[in-house]
């Protein structure tokens, strides 16, 4: 069984603020250390960045090393896969301990389709990818580059089949990049429909965009640089939490 997603708050207009530091911006030969520190200074789960070098130009980590991690942790490991196959590797992320398993939409559609794909009915080879991650014990998040059009996740969405959209405001592959708020704009649109979805921002999110991501609907924020590059990542994550219920409306 997977760790337990966060429940929505009565009286709230949305999930509670889920704050990740991205595990990429940290001293990889020290994750399990860096890791308990994260959760020790206040982080609610570790976003972990799987990249194959093929999908994403650039190489991190893969089951195994999150398999040794989870022998340190008892944290929520929130892993999103910027590979070409993601239904090779569900059952060794599974077995690994990962709770979450964000997939890219685009490894999974053929890519020349993409433009002409409906926004209305599920693609099988998605909603297959979906029901192996459920069968194998793990949550399933559905993922975006900025350039895709959100309305190709709708139909997942409205069937219930993902627990979270993770909407990209950066190019994936690398951490320290600039935040896109032409991307954000995609957890409006998706806030609008789904007032109870799990909406995660990963990409350029520090102190001064995540208001921006927070008031399109954004309440899992993702955060490389702005946590573990801060000199006080405890006071980073605060600040960010802060800035997010702010913007979450109590009537
Ligand atoms: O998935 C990715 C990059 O592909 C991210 O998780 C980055 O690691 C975020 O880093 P910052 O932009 O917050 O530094």
């Amino acid at each position: 069984m997977p760790r337990a997603l966060p429940t929505v708050i009565p009286g709230r207009d949305r999930p509670p603020t889920v704050i990740c530091p991205s595990m990429l911006s940290s001293d990889f030969a020290r994750l399990a250390e860096e890791s308990q520190r994260m959760i020790e200074l206040g982080a609610d789960w570790l976003h972990l960045d799987v990249m194959d070098g093929n999908f994403v130009p650039n190489l991190t980590i893969g089951a195994p090393i999150i398999g040794c991690l989870r022998k340190h942790s008892d944290a929520f490991f929130d892993c999103h896969l910027m590979v070409t196959n993601p239904k090779q590797w569900i059952q060794d992320f599974a077995k690994a301990g990962a709770d979450m398993y964000t997939f890219h939409i685009e490894s999974v559609l053929p890519s020349g389709e993409i433009e002409s794909l409906s926004s209305e009915h599920a693609h099988p080879a998605v909603t297959e990818l979906i029901t192996l991650i459920r069968q194998a014990g793990m949550h399933v998040g559905i993922t975006l580059k900025p350039e895709t059009p959100v309305e190709l996740l709708f139909p997942y969405v409205t069937a219930g089949l993902v627990d979270m959209v993770l909407v990209m405001t950066v190019k994936p592959g690398f951490g320290g990049q600039k935040f896109m708020p032409e991307a954000a704009a995609k957890c409006r649109v998706l806030r609008d429909k789904w007032p109870h979805l799990l909406i995660q921002v990963d990409g350029g999110v520090d102190i001064n965009t995540v208001a921006t991501a927070a008031v399109f609907g954004a309440n899992v924020i993702v955060a490389g640089t702005a946590i573990l590059g801060a000199s006080d990542p405890g006071e980073a994550i605060s600040t960010l939490r802060a800035a997010v219920d702010k913007t979450a409306v109590v009537p």
